[in-house]
């Protein structure tokens, strides 16, 4: 059966649809920005071009010296046989038109016309010569802009990820400030570019003549007035739009994403979403034909005022040439430059509009990296090899903006070659104690030590390669198997001693569905990219308990390692995370069963640790533990006893 698709292509005449039936979407985040630039006029604008541009040199001139020098003094000199280009036409046509017989005129004006075609010619190649600088200059810029964001992004602690402020000026620097660091070298280049053109084509009318000068930038001015004036309106439109914009590409990724694919059908969401689309884009189409309407409308006054401007100059042109003040060649020569500046002028201020623009995204960009710097963790410099116990006194931690403490006051110690577990309801804060543990979070208030030397005087980096963490939201990282479990301990050198990677994945019970994979091993486990691979809940579980045990570190953390295991991979794991004597293992898991080995259990509550000690002491007292347990036994036994009275 062929699926007709409903909505038909939208047209102007489409009536304007209710209201949005989806919740209206919020101004994005950058959105400030361009709502700044609407509210400032040209020449404000313009005042900031100096800053602007030494900003941009600088940048630039940090990436590559030689390709800034090149784009920039190619274009100049190109300018200067703007110059040279337009003297020697006067030249050539003051022969032209001198008295004489033609053969004579002809053959006198050869030398200029040579060095015209000559000037033309290395223009022309200078020109390319600067493009290509040009080209060069800005892939190198993106990368070094894009390395040094990630350099920072990688290296912050990860407390910052958690406060919201932080995170959207990150999404901010990525969206639009990132790309912004090419653009306004760009915009330079071709401001320089604009700029260099006008003055070219001025130096060479005012060698001509000096009268010459004013009436050109007059005659120049209308086409320069509409193009500011066309780049404005195109801007503030833009923004008006925005929201709009938005719905629609999400409506976009609804239809054409593989994640939300399986919903859209299962909930039969397709004519509603099609529907949605077809409101958001009729009335999108409408404004841009309104734009469409007013930019023509611009665009015809601007050509009528440059019609009008031309026709003054050649007015003026001919008086001066009545009175004798100017040569004939002269004034054609003008014509010419008319051309020229016309063009240079319209570069430099569509140049100028986007360079503002664009530095004000590129200054989000620049604050993010100021503001991230200041949250690299930058520890002690202690050396750290390993631990006999670790301390937590009276540790605290808070998450920003919220009014209670996710761990509060807790005291413990983990012990090298003991297992302990860490246990209590959703959101009773054992996730949160174990980042603690592993050195993920700086504790708000109270200290943890490591060997009694407070953990904030040890080298960070040495101190987190003492610890593994199998954590409860683990990421698909799109490499192939092998990779997903190697990253573990990516750089482990190759004369220290620790678990291989099929080693590490037996353990985890994963090697045999990695070898049932179709590249076993070197299979990609990302279904976006050519023969990728994804595995179910349960299986990445698995290969996260590899990675995990394939980092063979001295402290491993297990926030809930078997949530999403069969039982026979569970039991299988649990195997392997028994007490080990150069290693402490601190678990979480709501599965009781799975800590009654433990040699001590810490109950949390609120944040809080309420009891403390093996099974069977806490199986002994009244309290959270033992009527947890019970709950969780009661459906077994139920389970137990149906299946023994039906037998
Ligand atoms: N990144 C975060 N930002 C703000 N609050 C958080 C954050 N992570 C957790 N919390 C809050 O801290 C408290 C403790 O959360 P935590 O994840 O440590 O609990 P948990 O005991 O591990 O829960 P579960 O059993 O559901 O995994 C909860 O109230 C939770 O809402």
């Amino acid at each position: 059966m062929t699926t007709v698709i409903g909505p038909r292509p939208p047209s102007e005449q489409d009536e304007p649809a209710d209201g949005p039936a989806l919740p209206e979407l919020e101004d994005p985040h950058w959105m400030h920005r361009a709502t700044e630039l609407a509210h400032t006029g040209f020449w404000a604008v313009a005042r900031r071009l100096p800053a602007l541009v030494r900003e941009a040199v600088a940048l630039a001139w940090a990436t590559s010296r030689r390709d800034t020098l090149a784009s920039i003094g190619l274009n100049v000199a190109a300018g200067v046989l703007t110059t040279l280009g337009l003297l020697a036409t006067t030249g050539v046509l003051h022969q032209l038109f001198a008295a004489g017989p033609t053969p004579d005129r002809i053959r006198a004006a050869l030398p200029a016309l040579a060095l015209a075609a000559a000037a033309v010619t290395v223009r022309g190649a200078l020109t390319v010569a600067a493009g290509w600088a040009q080209a060069r200059l800005i892939p190198q810029i993106n990368y070094a802009v894009e390395l040094r964001l990630f350099e920072t992004t990688s290296a912050v602690e990860l407390a910052a990820f958690d406060d919201a402020g932080f995170a959207e000026e990150m999404v901010r620097a990525r969206d639009r400030g990132l790309a912004e660091a090419g653009a306004i070298v760009n915009d330079t280049v071709n401001l320089v570019t604009g700029v260099v053109g006008v003055a070219a084509t001025a130096a060479a009318v005012t060698v001509i003549h000096p009268l010459l000068l004013p009436c050109l930038l007059v005659a120049a001015a209308p086409e320069a007035a509409t193009a500011v004036r066309m780049a404005r309106r195109q801007h503030s439109d833009w923004l008006a739009r925005i929201t709009r914009r938005r719905r629609k590409f999400m409506l976009g990724d609804l239809m054409a994403d593989r994640h939300t694919a399986g919903e859209v059908r299962a909930y039969q969401m397709r004519e509603f979403l099609l529907a949605e689309f077809h409101r958001v884009v009729s009335l999108e189409t409408r404004a841009e034909l309104r734009l469409a309407r007013s930019q023509t409308a611009t665009r015809a006054v601007g050509l009528s005022a440059t019609g009008v401007a031309a026709f003054g100059l050649y007015a003026v042109l001919g008086l001066l040439l009545l009175g004798g003040v100017v040569a004939l060649a002269a004034a054609a020569t003008a014509l010419l430059a008319l051309q020229s500046a016309r063009a240079g002028l319209r570069t430099a201020v569509f140049a100028t509009n986007s360079l503002y623009e664009d530095a004000l995204y590129y200054q989000d960009y620049r604050d993010f990296l100021d503001r991230a710097r200041q949250r690299v963790p930058t520890g002690g410099t202690r050396p750290v090899d390993g631990f006999d116990r670790i301390e937590l006194d009276g540790v605290s931690l808070r998450y920003p903006d919220t009014e209670t403490p996710a761990v509060d006051e807790v005291s413990l110690t983990v012990r090298r070659g003991e297992v302990i577990a860490l246990v209590g309801e959703n959101g009773s804060g054992k996730t949160t104690l174990a980042k603690l543990v592993a050195g993920l979070y700086r504790p708000s208030a109270g200290v943890i030590r490591w060997d009694g030397v407070d953990a904030a005087e040890l080298d960070p980096r040495q101190t987190a390669a003492q610890v593994a963490v199998m954590s409860q939201d683990w990421s698909k990282f799109p490499f192939t198997a092998r990779q997903n479990i190697r990253v573990g301990r990516h750089d482990r050198p190759a004369d220290r001693p620790g678990p291989g990677i099929e080693d590490a994945a037996r353990d985890a019970a994963a090697h045999d569905m990695i070898t049932e994979l179709p590249f076993g091993y070197d299979t990609l486990l990302d279904r976006q990219f050519k023969d990728g691979q994804d595995l179910s809940g349960g299986q990445w579980q698995r290969l996260v308990a590899a990675r995990g045990l394939y980092r063979d570190a001295r402290l491993l953390i297990c926030d809930e390692p078997s949530a999403a295991l069969d039982a026979r991979a569970e039991h299988a794991l649990f195997q392997h995370l028994r007490r080990h004597p150069d290693r402490a293992v601190v678990l979480i898991t709501h599965r009781l069963a799975n800590v009654r080995h433990a040699d001590r259990i810490f109950v949390l509550d609120h944040g809080r640790i309420v009891q403390e000690g093996d099974h069977d002491e806490l199986m002994a007292q009244e309290g959270l533990y033992r009527e947890l347990f019970q709950l969780q036994a009661a459906g077994y036994l139920a389970q137990a006893g149906e299946a023994a009275a039906e037998c």
